[in-house]
């Protein structure tokens, strides 16, 4: 497949090396300085393209992308409070968009027992559940993605929980999300749940951006040809 690289920093260079690994070609490398060249690029050069940007420039990067007619793998986070928009966008182009917060297998099956977890946890409103993400010092949003989508996985089974803070302390119906960013750490998700005797703690640790580039190679190679919204439970769950 031709893969179009929409976004090549950290993420975007980890992509192309398990793209190439894979037998794909690169139809371009684009990121701020060389923006312009995308209007050069023909309309069959690209069979899917992988936005890994930044907060500010997700949204023009997929909606270009569905107004040329291609399908987009976008994994950049920060930017989801234009998401309904894109997806009316992807609806009404009978395009192709497929967003995770997070690419890693890894991290999906933590989602997973994210939710087991909080749903045994109702029973037990003495335990307070907080969460911690730690990341590298570059990331330029906070809370992260992924412990967004945490949060969420909370909220469906703790009902008294109606939003997420980014702070250490929280109002009861709120779940803490403490953001701490360090060194090179490639993303470090625990979420806890305290007692005034005890503490149950679950952690997922990457050890790199392989997993996250891995998963978003997986998810462009199972795009194209379908049409509509799709997340990572499309991938792991429909073959
Ligand atoms: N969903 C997931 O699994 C994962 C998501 N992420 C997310 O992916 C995003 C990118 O992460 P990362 O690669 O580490 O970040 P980097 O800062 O290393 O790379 C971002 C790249 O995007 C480029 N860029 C910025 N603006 C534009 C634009 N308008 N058009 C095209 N390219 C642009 C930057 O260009 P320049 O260098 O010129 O500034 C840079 O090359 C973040 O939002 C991060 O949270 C990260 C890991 C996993
Ligand atoms: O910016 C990063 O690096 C990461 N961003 C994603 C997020 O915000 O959740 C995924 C991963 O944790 C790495």
């Amino acid at each position: 497949m031709n893969i179009l690289l929409l976004g090549y920093g950290k993420m975007g260079k980890a992509i192309e090396q398990i793209a190439l690994e894979r037998g794909h070609q690169i139809a371009g490398r684009i990121d701020i300085s060389n923006r312009a060249d995308l209007d050069q690029l023909t309309d069959d050069a690209v069979d899917v393209v992988i936005e890994f940007s930044s907060p500010e420039a997700a949204v023009d990067n997929i909606r270009y992308s569905l107004k040329r007619g291609w399908p987009v793998v976008s994994g950049t986070t920060g930017w989801l409070s234009h998401r309904d928009e894109i997806e009316e966008l992807c609806r009404t182009q009978n395009g192709a968009f497929f967003y995770a917060s997070n690419y890693s297998i890894g991290v999906n099956l933590f989602f997973q027992l994210n939710k087991v977890l909080a749903s045994f946890m109702r029973k037990y409103p003495s335990y307070r559940v907080s969460m911690t993400e730690i990341h590298h010092t570059e990331k330029k949003d906070a809370p992260s993605g992924t412990a967004i989508t945490l949060a969420e996985g909370i909220m469906e089974h703790l009902s008294q929980k109606t939003r997420w803070i980014n702070q250490t302390t929280a109002a009861d119906n709120e779940v803490a999300i403490e953001s701490l960013r360090e060194g090179t750490v490639p993303g470090t998700h625990t979420v806890r749940y305290d007692s005034d005797v005890d503490r149950i703690e679950i952690t997922h640790v990457a050890h790199s951006r392989q997993g996250f580039a891995l998963g978003a190679v997986i998810a462009a190679e199972w795009l194209p040809g379908r049409t509509g919204v799709f997340g990572m439970n499309d991938l792991l769950t429909n073959e």
